[in-house]
């Protein structure tokens, strides 16, 4: 996509028409970062990694940056190398942190005794149901357990993700089924709550005059099923992006990372410091 579709551009353009806090809101995986069989060599296209940066450091001081991951937020800081100054979501809000000079300052996760207590049942629940299975896999986070099954064949997968399913209906969790994953969380959490608080947070990082509240609109990205929580909570004047196929309750769609790093460009040129 080398032009912008014209919907797009005029709902860009509208985006940093006032005084507004611009608050761009990024998924990683599948919307920056192309998807791949190891999660561990994930990285941003050129092309998205370049409109990333030059989004960090052109823009004038009320266009701020977040990443909003399923990733733990250690992970994500390593693969997305956070320009300094983003606000980081990881494990889909369960985990949030700033990306700084120093490296990530992240607000501790504490977990109760009842969420370690489930999260231990689910590690050797789901390291039991991929068992023999080939190509799935499970991975453990702070919060969440993930099961695998890119490289799954069908037979694997649809056993591996009954097994899933039925772990997380015994602890009373939701299963939450992204691109060959199914994540199984024991903090309540998902985008769309993160993007709610993040947005508080971010109108009361950067106040308007004399302190006064300042709006916070935002442009929120992202190509897989846990992005429709942060879809659905959008207001009037924010711009949601769907990258890639699938149903989905965003305005607009793109088809891939590399035209994210399109929408961005043409984010800076609307609002480079003067
Ligand atoms: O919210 P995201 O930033 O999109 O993270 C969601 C999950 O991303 C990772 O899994 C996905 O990407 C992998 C690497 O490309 C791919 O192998 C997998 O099939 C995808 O679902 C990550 O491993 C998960 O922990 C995240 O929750």
């Amino acid at each position: 996509m080398s032009e912008l579709d014209p919907t797009l551009a005029d709902a860009l353009a509208s985006f940093g028409a006032d005084d507004a806090v611009l608050l761009v809101a990024l998924d990683f995986d599948g919307t920056l970062a192309p998807l791949v069989d190891d999660p561990t060599t994930s990285t941003m296209t050129p092309a998205a990694r370049d409109a990333v940066d030059t989004l960090a450091t052109t823009t004038a001081d009320h266009v701020l940056l977040a990443f909003v991951s399923g990733r733990d937020l250690d992970d994500l800081a390593l693969r997305a190398e956070p320009p300094v100054g983003s606000y980081l979501v990881g494990s889909h809000g369960a985990q949030t942190g700033h990306a700084t000079a120093d490296g990530l300052e992240a607000v501790p996760l504490e977990l109760t005794a009842e969420q370690a207590e489930a999260l231990a049942t689910l590690r050797h629940d789901l390291d039991a149901a991929v068992e023999g299975r080939d190509g799935a896999w499970v991975q453990h986070k702070p919060s969440a357990v993930v099961l695998h099954t890119r490289q799954a064949g069908t037979e694997d997968t649809h056993a591996a993700i009954a097994a899933a399913d039925a772990a997380a209906a015994r602890l009373g969790l939701e299963a939450m089924h992204g691109k060959d994953v199914v994540e199984i969380a024991v903090v309540h959490t998902s985008k769309g709550l993160a993007l709610d608080r993040l947005r508080d947070v971010v109108a009361h990082d950067v106040p308007g005059p004399d302190g006064a509240t300042r709006r916070v609109r935002v442009l929120y990205a992202g190509d897989d099923t846990t992005d429709e929580t942060a879809f659905a909570v959008l207001r009037p004047g924010d711009v949601g992006i769907k990258v890639g196929h699938g149903d989905t309750v965003a305005a607009h769609r793109v088809a891939d990372a590399d035209d994210v790093a399109t929408v961005l460009r043409h984010l800076v040129t609307a609002t480079a410091a003067p």
